[in-house]
């Protein structure tokens, strides 16, 4: 292996092997639709990343191609370093979907939604072992929905929902797991809890891809982030990748953007925040400024 080879299999940041890699993708649906073009990014192991982007600007499309339900008509993707297909047969990725994608009507109950989980793990009769019932335990306890593990899932509510199968992702012990939106319609307590259970699942070294509307979120809790409107703009740590200029070109129009006039003589700077749809993201200057913590400012839809 050359010395370029090998920053290539674990990822330029140093000393973090390379959780995903995103080559040239470019998806085109059966109607001539092409909703990601060359898209290109790489994120290290034991990383956040937020997936940012206007609706329709390609955030599904691109968890699907990496978990090969739509295809790549060009590019690749590679999974901490090996072909993303791989990495499936392995069970190493998992895909939080959005509420909207999933059936709910569905006759199933909680714990048998977080067994899925399992079913790589099994032979072909599929008929659990103890390591398999102890990973859904284990994985029911750590989102707070043991309590409710024998209810049926259309009984829940879209926050207990989206736990569910982050529970599910746990069992399945994946290394990379995309969370579609896991924070529409969900409280700021349940948000909370779902953000720190990603913190503790990132020191554990796994890498999380995560598409969010909500702006002022993201400098809190995410390492990094991709910006994408049918490809991608930027990439990189958060602080860098976050920038007036760039969210502009990222949301254009879309994007609810006020200055604010600032009274306090110590800031007087220019204020400015930027809302897409939910929590707003405040920047002093140049610098976005994460919430402070313990406290909530949710945006009301205007
Ligand atoms: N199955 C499909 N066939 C054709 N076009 C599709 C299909 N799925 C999505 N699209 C189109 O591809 C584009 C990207 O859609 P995608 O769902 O990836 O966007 P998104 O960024 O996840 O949006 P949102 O923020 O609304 O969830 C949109 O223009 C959408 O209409």
């Amino acid at each position: 292996m050359t010395g370029q080879d090998n920053v290539r299999a674990h990822g330029a940041s140093a000393g973090q092997p390379c959780g995903l890699r995103v080559d040239d993708a470019t998806v085109t649906y059966r109607n001539g639709h092409t909703a990601l073009r060359s898209a290109s990014f790489e994120i290290p192991a034991g990383t956040i990343t937020a997936l940012v982007g206007v609706n329709g600007s390609g955030k599904s499309t691109l968890f699907k191609a990496i978990m090969g339900f739509v295809r790549l008509a060009r590019g690749r993707v590679e999974v901490l370093g090996m072909p993303a297909p791989q990495a499936l047969r392995r069970r190493l990725v998992a895909y939080v979907p959005q509420s909207e994608d999933v059936d709910w009507n569905f006759p199933v109950l909680v714990e048998d939604v977080v067994m899925m989980g399992r079913y790589g793990h099994m032979n072909l009769l599929r008929r659990p072992k103890a390591a398999d019932r102890q990973a859904v335990d284990t994985a029911l306890v750590r989102v707070g929905m043991n309590a409710l593990r024998t209810r049926q899932i259309g009984e829940l509510s879209g926050g207990q929902k989206k736990r569910v199968f982050l529970a599910r992702a746990l069992a399945q012990d994946a290394r990379v797991i995309l969370l579609d939106e896991p924070f529409t319609g969900v409280d700021v307590t349940t948000e909370d809890a779902i953000i720190e259970l990603l913190g503790q699942l990132r020191n554990e070294g796994r890498v999380m891809l995560v598409s969010t509307h909500n702006l002022g979120s993201v400098p809190e809790f995410c390492d990094r982030a991709v910006l994408l409107n049918r490809t991608v703009l930027a990439h990189g740590p958060t602080s860098q990748v976050f920038t007036r200029a760039n969210l502009q070109a990222a949301f254009g129009g879309v994007l609810r953007h006020f200055m604010l006039s600032e009274t306090d003589e110590r800031r007087a700077q220019s204020v400015g925040i930027f809302s897409d749809d939910e929590r707003p993201l405040v920047f002093y200057g140049e610098t976005a400024t994460p919430r402070e913590p313990g406290t909530h400012s949710r945006q009301q839809s205007s």
